[in-house]
């Protein structure tokens, strides 16, 4: 195969047999962007489909116009449509890349419904896999911290594709410089302050030893496929060990205590995951603390959840102090996970934690087989200080309490989860 055709085979693999109509193109003026720009526009030319180019002005460095000025007079020149979004919404907190990166795919998201596009093409390369499983390395990451990036995700409905993950920063400049394609070179990629810009420049002398782009690109497809394989085992593990009852995990200690380490503690991650609605994992401590409580049969929290034994069982549930300040209107979602509804017209109603409050008017709570604490975080629906209805257990007329996508989302998620 010639250079070129290697490259269009990139882009074929991911396109074909079914190509879409409409393709998006994310270009921020680049190198591996603009090869990515260039080889999609030649596939679209030979299956017939029609190209939109998105560029995202950061408005963060003066140089960045005229990077964009170069993606639109390509543009210009194949007849190719390109829009600018701005994004100027930095409010000084957190991490400025990342809020920029959120940012960029928050709009390249909404363009791309607007266009009515299905599929987006971004230019991540085996150099940006190469990097960022050295920068997760330096901080002692696990196999899931390893993975490489996904060459397809779906995102809010649009499919972005990353058809370069196996091809090289330098192959792709050499392709623009063989059909002299001009791009543009960000300053700031000779930033050292830069933690990726560092590794970068110290991947070059660890080349020679054999730590080539593609080779660490390898390592992180191969810890993906490991970290699919321990999602599947954990995901039947949870099936032989656990049950989710009214929102709570129970899991048998027995079985439990019989795991691998790690598919225990993949176990109990997902289950506070699930239980607390959050988008990122617990800390690995916070995940070893609980593990030693476990061995000891110690009650113990982590994020927001509780964890607790009672006979053979070990329980996770949401831990009252987490909920205590939660209120909402029935027929909407309660602490992110519970759909409580009925008497929407009502508004005099809110629902709120059961709490002990609640729970001194609910007798008869221990027949539901759940821990004292569970109960606690249940919602419960409330007018003033009086407590109307638990709907969880109790069918009173017109009221019901499910988990948002149902309880089997518990398992659903392990093999889902990237
Ligand atoms: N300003 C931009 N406008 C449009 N697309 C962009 C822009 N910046 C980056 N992209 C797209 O994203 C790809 C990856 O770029 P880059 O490696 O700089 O992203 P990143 O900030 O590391 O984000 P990610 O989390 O996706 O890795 C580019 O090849 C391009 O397709």
């Amino acid at each position: 195969m010639d250079d070129d055709a290697a490259l269009n085979a990139a882009i074929a693999a991911h396109l074909l047999p079914e190509p879409p109509e409409k393709l998006g193109v994310a270009v921020s003026g680049g190198g591996d962007s603009m090869a990515l720009l260039a080889l999609a526009a030649g596939f679209a030319q030979t299956h017939e489909v029609q190209v939109h180019v998105i560029s995202v002005d950061h408005g963060l460095r003066s140089g960045a116009r005229d990077e964009l000025a170069l993606v639109a007079a390509f543009c210009a020149e194949r007849g190719l449509s390109h829009h600018i979004e701005s994004w100027s919404g930095w409010d000084g907190s957190g991490n400025l890349q990342g809020a920029a990166r959120a940012a960029r795919y928050k709009l390249i998201n909404r363009w791309a419904e607007t266009v009515g596009l299905r599929m987006v093409l971004l230019g991540h390369t085996a150099d940006d896999q190469a990097e960022t499983l050295m920068m997760r390395l330096a901080r002692g990451a696990g196999v899931d911290g390893l993975s490489a990036m996904a060459p397809r995700r779906m995102r809010e409905g649009i499919t972005y594709v990353r058809p370069f993950l196996d091809i090289t920063r330098a192959e792709l400049r050499d392709y623009l410089t063989r059909h002299d394609i001009a791009w543009a070179d960000d300053p700031s990629n000779d930033d050292t302050s830069f933690a990726r810009v560092a590794m970068r420049q110290a991947l070059t002398q660890l080349e020679p030893l054999g730590l080539s782009a593609r080779t660490l690109a390898g390592v992180a497809r191969n810890m993906r496929q490991s970290r699919e394989a321990l999602n599947w085992q954990t995901h039947s593990a949870a099936r032989e060990v656990a049950q989710v009852q009214a929102g709570a995990v129970r899991v048998d200690i027995q079985k439990f205590r019989a795991l691998p380490e790690e598919i225990a503690r993949r176990l109990l991650v997902q289950a506070v995951m699930w239980i607390n609605g959050g988008n990122y994992p617990p800390r690995r401590s916070g995940v070893a603390g609980v593990q030693a409580a476990v061995r000891e049969g110690r009650t113990t929290t982590l994020d927001g959840c509780q964890i607790s034994f009672a006979g053979e069982a070990m329980w996770i549930y949401r831990e009252l102090n987490a909920v205590r300040d939660i209120f909402s209107k029935p027929g909407g979602v309660w602490d992110n996970r519970w759909r409580v509804e009925g008497h929407e017209n009502n508004p005099r109603l809110h629902v709120g934690p059961l709490g002990e409050d609640g729970l001194a008017l609910c007798p008869d709570w221990r027949e539901h087989g759940l821990p004292r604490g569970a109960m606690l975080s249940l919602p419960a629906v409330w007018e003033g200080g009086d407590l109307v209805v638990a709907p969880v257990f109790d069918d009173a007329a017109g009221w019901s309490a499910e988990i948002a996508g149902g309880q089997e989302t518990f398992f659903a998620a392990l093999l889902s989860r990237q």
